[in-house]
């Protein structure tokens, strides 16, 4: 299409500019000078549209922010959080699109098949170029630590390897299935026996009243700090931190955009300071050696590469937030949706059951069987996380190329691009998903799998988990992200996760303090997100031991 006809077909009314201008040119004095000056903010207003109409067209469509150029779309996605691209994508129907942000440009990819030709591993594409940034502000780096990190990072300086690839390579490592991962895991399982047993102590008929979120961030921050971070971790060493870190990670967005944060958001901005002063004395007095190796190897890892112990302190930051800011609200949300529906909790107290083998004294719950015969719960699970998962994957486009989909044209991705693929619309679209996309369906992640015929004639049908629904690609599951970037915390997240459930259903009674069913509370879905979606509030509840199961003592194995 010639530039004309595209800028004749931008939605842009030429006449009116045209007839504005000329009227300002032939008239004289104060008229002119206002024709002129609203001319040219009528015609400002238009800008949007005119790149629009310039644009390369194998480029993702350019959408203009209809009446403010440049800033609009950037209060739109302030204001509204990752639900900016769903208003987007149901306004447009594009399946990739492009939003003028500032000076710089945003892709937004709403389509999962484009999605799996661009998460892939690309010397064009880097995920990192694009989060350091915001991993300086989050936990306050100095600028030689990210001199540091950033070396080498593109292999720029051959093949030696630099810290942040070093490290990253180590922590998926331990955290693969294997020897290191299931030691992990057993710790982090015994961690929880021991804290829910004494939660609500056994012959304890009256419960304890508490925030359900309340609940989980106070169990898994103790916990996972125990199992990765040793005896001698920060919250153990000052109990208080625990609502630092929690204040801290509140405040994240407002440290992120870091204007003046010691005042706009000095909450967490103070909550940072406590937890970094603790993690450096959790360095320099070696604390660290009573750690998971996990923990050793990285502290040793950031220290040959010369990061001091002030900065390596605050690099243990950020992955506990990798460790708890994600796990705590999924874990909310899966407590929450199985109390609130007693059918469930029913269904669910029944299957898991098989994971159950006792002894004189206690209950003992394998994960390793509610992993290969609950498929009820690891559907739950699953629907879950599709539910309240509405990160963005993002990358920086470091080289101009070309991307190549079926069914789609080529699309052309210009260097200095920024990229989002929009977990949370793929996860609610019909296409993908069905009619029934926006409904919660435990059973959704289920296949019926027929069987033999028993004794009795019958052909017995076997359910199963699937790690997809049937015809769903799997570029359209995103909550631990896609392609070269994939969240390398998933194996232990959700053997903590279904064992801490599985745990929580079998031993308590969860309900409303009025003693009514747990009423689900709303999703927090207007921020921008850095995790899976919070409940707008946190739900009061009482947990109680299950009624004549009170002097039962229960036990997670792997
Ligand atoms: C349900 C729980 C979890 C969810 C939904 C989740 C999700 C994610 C996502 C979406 C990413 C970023 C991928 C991207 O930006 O494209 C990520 C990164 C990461 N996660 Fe998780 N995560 C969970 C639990 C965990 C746990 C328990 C750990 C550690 C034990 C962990 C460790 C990490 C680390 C270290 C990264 C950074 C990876 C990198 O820089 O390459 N995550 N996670």
């Amino acid at each position: 299409m010639s530039i004309f006809i595209r800028l004749r077909k931008a939605n842009i009314p030429w006449l009116q500019h045209f007839l504005i201008l000329a009227s300002a040119l032939s008239i004289l004095s104060e008229t002119r000078i206002f024709l002129l000056l609203y001319a040219v903010l009528t015609f400002h207003l238009d800008t949007e549209a005119l790149l629009a109409a310039l644009q390369n067209p194998r480029e993702p469509p350019l959408i203009p922010h209809p009446y403010l150029p440049f800033l609009g779309h950037v209060v739109g996605m302030f204001w509204h959080g990752a639900k900016y691209f769903a208003f987007i994508s149901a306004s447009t129907q594009h399946p990739i699109f492009t939003l003028q942000t500032l000076n710089k440009r945003t892709i937004v990819v709403i389509d999962p098949t484009l999605a799996t030709a661009i998460q892939k591993k690309s010397p064009n594409l880097t995920f990192y170029g694009m989060i350091l940034e915001v991993t300086r502000r989050l936990v306050d780096f100095d600028y030689p630590t990210m001199e540091i990190i950033k070396w080498n990072l593109d292999g720029e300086h051959g093949t030696h390897e630099g810290l942040m690839h070093e490290s990253e390579k180590m922590v998926s490592g331990s955290l693969e299935p294997g020897p290191n991962l299931n030691s992990l895991s057993t710790t982090q399982l015994e961690q929880f026996t021991t804290l829910l047993n004494a939660f609500v102590p056994s012959g304890e008929a009256k419960g304890v009243e508490i925030g359900l979120m309340q609940f989980v961030k106070q169990i898994f921050t103790t916990a996972n700090a125990n199992t990765i971070y040793g005896p001698s971790n920060p919250f153990a060493v000052h109990p208080h931190l625990m609502h630092s870190f929690w204040d801290y990670e509140a405040g994240m967005i407002a440290l992120m955009a870091d204007i003046f944060p010691s005042i706009t958001s000095w909450k967490s901005w103070r909550a940072r300071k406590a937890m970094n002063n603790a993690l450096q004395e959790f360095i320099e007095k070696e604390h660290y050696r009573q750690a998971s190796p996990l923990i050793q190897k990285r502290v040793a890892i950031n220290l040959k590469h010369g990061i001091s112990p002030k900065m390596a302190g605050r690099s243990e930051l950020i992955l506990l937030f990798g460790i708890l800011g994600n796990a705590v609200p999924t874990t909310f949300w899966l407590l929450a949706n199985i109390f609130a529906r007693p059918e469930l909790l029913a269904a669910i107290r029944a299957e898991t059951s098989k994971a159950i083998h006792a002894n004189e004294t206690v209950n003992v719950i394998s994960v390793s069987v509610l992993k290969a015969h609950c498929p009820l719960l690891l559907s739950t699970y699953r629907e879950t996380l599709r539910h309240i998962a509405n990160l963005s994957s993002v990358r920086l486009v470091t080289g101009t190329h070309e991307i190549n989909a079926p069914g789609h044209p080529p699309f052309l991705l210009e260097k200095g691009n920024m990229i989002q693929i929009a977990s949370g619309v793929i996860h609610a679209a019909p296409s993908t998903w069905g009619s029934d996309a926006a409904d919660f369906k435990p059973e959704r992640w289920m296949a019926a799998t027929r069987h033999a015929k028993s004794s009795d004639g019958n052909v017995n049908d076997k359910k199963t988990a699937l790690p997809l629904p049937n015809s769903v690609p799997s570029a359209a599951f995103r909550a631990f992200g896609g392609g070269s970037v994939l969240c390398p915390g998933r194996h232990f997240a959700m053997t903590e996760i279904l064992g801490f459930v599985a745990l929580c259903v079998n031993m308590f009674d969860v309900a409303d303090v009025q003693g009514g069913v747990l009423k689900l509370p709303e999703k927090d879905d207007g921020r921008i997100p850095l995790t899976v979606m919070k409940p707008a509030i946190d739900p009061q509840v009482m947990v109680r031991r299950r009624e004549a199961a009170e002097d039962v003592q229960w036990r997670l194995e792997l």
